[in-house]
């Protein structure tokens, strides 16, 4: 079957040339899609996470899958000393970092009255945490080398507008976006841009094994509240956070770029619902109406 246009590849060879991009949770899902296409647009990308064995497989796969440099380190984010040990190995191996994106994340659903403090904390030590602690570290290299970069978060829709039962998620992830919004404009002058991907669904192991356990999957289809009535393809995550990392983006500053074929929006509109009436049903409304 032929390949979709959005599950294409977009740019161009060589857009990413002579970059270093750090990937926080680049062994898996979205972490490994986006090195996937970070390495063939010509990054060097070092990819990190707690689990060493899951990052050197991803690596041995994508340098026979890409040709590419791809170096795993193991980083817990929650650890500032594992972190600045990331930026020591990453300048060791490839002399600069260009770009940082913090992918790493945890998440699962629950009733938010029957968390321990200690499983908030997990979460918003990882994302939350784990975010601030790679950006100060990179940041400060590129502050004191006085070297431009980029800084990109994977946030997600309910950033901006909160959910129910993944609480703690929601709030690191709020904290994420004020993140990315403030630094767009404090570190502007050292030629930092800070920019976000908003996504909605998009089928991962690890984000539909904590989110749509059984029996939720067999009666929740995530696709049925998205009005392109389809999940997300990990090559169009890929080509946007591609784009937004390349010097394409130059002018792209504090941006949080949404997508989920439209999901968020179809919760907020009050009227929303009323695509479950029939045809009919509206020739019935429209006499009533004018009648
Ligand atoms: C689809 C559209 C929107 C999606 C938007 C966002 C998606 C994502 O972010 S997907 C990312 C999913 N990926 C991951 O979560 C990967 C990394 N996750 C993990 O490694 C783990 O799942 C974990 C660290 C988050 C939790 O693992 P666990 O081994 O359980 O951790 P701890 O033993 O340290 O437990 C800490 C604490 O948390 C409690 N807990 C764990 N799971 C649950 C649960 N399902 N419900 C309630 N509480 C839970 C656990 O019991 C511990 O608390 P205490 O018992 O008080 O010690
Ligand atoms: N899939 C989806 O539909 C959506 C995903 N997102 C976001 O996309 C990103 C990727 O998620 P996805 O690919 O689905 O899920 P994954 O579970 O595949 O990715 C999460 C990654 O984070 C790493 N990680 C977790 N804890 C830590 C830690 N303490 N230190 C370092 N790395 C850590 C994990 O590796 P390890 O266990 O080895 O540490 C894993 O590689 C996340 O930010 C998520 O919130 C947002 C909206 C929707």
């Amino acid at each position: 079957m032929a390949t979709a246009p959005y599950a294409q590849p977009m740019l161009r060879d060589g857009a990413l040339d002579g970059k270093t991009i750090i990937v926080t949770g680049g062994g898996t899902g979205l972490g490994r899609a986006m090195t996937t296409y970070f390495l063939q647009l010509g990054a060097n990308v070092v990819i990190s996470s707690r689990k060493l064995d899951v990052l050197e497989a991803t690596a041995a796969e994508l340098r026979t899958q890409t040709g590419g440099k791809v170096l795993a380190v193991q980083c817990d984010v929650r650890k500032y000393d594992e972190v600045e040990k990331l930026v020591a190995r990453t300048i060791e191996e490839f002399g600069r970092i260009d770009v940082l994106v913090n992918n790493a994340a945890g998440n699962f659903i629950s009733p938010t009255e029957r968390l321990s403090n200690k499983a908030f904390d997990v979460i918003v030590d990882i994302v939350l945490k784990g975010s601030y602690n790679c950006t100060l570290a990179v940041g400060k290299h590129w502050i004191k080398e006085q070297q431009p970069g980029t800084i990109l978060n994977i946030v997600t829709t309910y950033a901006s507008v909160g959910s129910a039962f993944v609480v703690p998620s929601a709030t690191a992830k709020a904290g994420v976006l004020a993140l990315t919004r403030s630094l767009a404009v404090e570190w502007a002058k050292y030629g930092i841009r800070s920019v976000a991907i908003a996504p909605g669904p998009f089928p991962t192991e690890g984000a539909w094994s904590r989110l749509f356990p059984e029996p939720l999957a067999s009666k929740l289809d995530p696709a049925a509240s998205v009005p392109l009535k389809r999940v997300g393809s990990h090559q169009e995550l890929a080509n946007l956070a591609a784009f937004l990392v390349s010097d394409f983006a130059s002018y792209i500053n504090g941006e949080v770029v949404t997508i989920d074929g439209g999901e968020w929006l179809n919760g907020a509109g009050e009227f929303n619902k009323l695509e479950l009436l029939t045809s009919d049903m509206w020739d019935m409304i429209e006499k009533t109406m004018r009648r």
